[in-house]
């Protein structure tokens, strides 16, 4: 699937808002993809569909959570968290994408997971520093990411933790699995 194709399937599912958020992550995340070695095509696809299923009703997702037997602690957490799974499991079944290194840059843009590949990364990180965003921190994540995408994940997971506890809200486990994952591997 290209480019102009993909785009025109995810739009009828978005807002003119996250359309425009959609656009700038897969620009993003191309452009890392080249810098950091990551295959180009695959990861403009992820991107293009990594907020597919973000409008779906609640109830849907709750469902899909259920019935797929995603991991049910989900949906202890945020609803936030569950467009990206939901949307890996949608974007299969009703775009016919097969790629599992495609779904998986989907499915863990908003929790990451340790050992994330190069693709799952260019798009996590686009999704945080597109030009779109404007939140406290986001100017040092952008710059860390043209240096050393590992060192950007790390900082915009604690920039995300931060921003959850300074709210009084539970932070999903994952998020610290992928934080510790990359802070021991540089470690180490
Ligand atoms: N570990 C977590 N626990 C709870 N909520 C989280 C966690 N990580 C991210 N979120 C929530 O998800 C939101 C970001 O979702 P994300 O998919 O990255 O962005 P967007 O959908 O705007 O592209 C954050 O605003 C935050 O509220």
């Amino acid at each position: 699937m290209n480019r102009s194709k993909a785009l025109e399937l995810v739009k009828p599912h978005l807002t003119e808002h996250r359309y425009v958020h959609t656009i700038g992550v897969t620009d993003t995340a191309v452009e890392l993809a080249g810098k950091y070695g990551a295959d180009i095509e695959k990861t403009e696809i992820a991107a293009i569909f990594h907020d597919y299923a973000k409008f779906r009703p609640k109830d849907e997702m709750r469902s899909i959570i259920i019935e797929q037997s995603m991991p049910e602690d989900l949906l202890e957490y945020s609803s936030e968290l569950w467009h990206a799974p939901v949307g890996a499991y949608l974007v299969k079944c009703e775009m016919g994408i097969t790629d599992e290194e495609i779904l998986g840059a989907i499915k863990y843009h908003t929790s990451g997971r340790p050992n994330m590949t190069l693709i799952e990364k260019c798009v996590f990180i686009a999704d945080y520093i597109e030009p779109g965003r404007a939140f406290p921190g986001v100017e040092e994540v952008r710059q860390m990411a043209q240096q050393d995408l590992d060192k950007a994940i790390a900082l915009s997971l604690r920039n995300t933790v931060q921003f959850l506890m300074k709210k009084n809200q539970p932070v999903y486990p994952a998020t610290f699995y992928t934080y510790n994952s990359i802070v021991k591997t540089h470690n180490s």
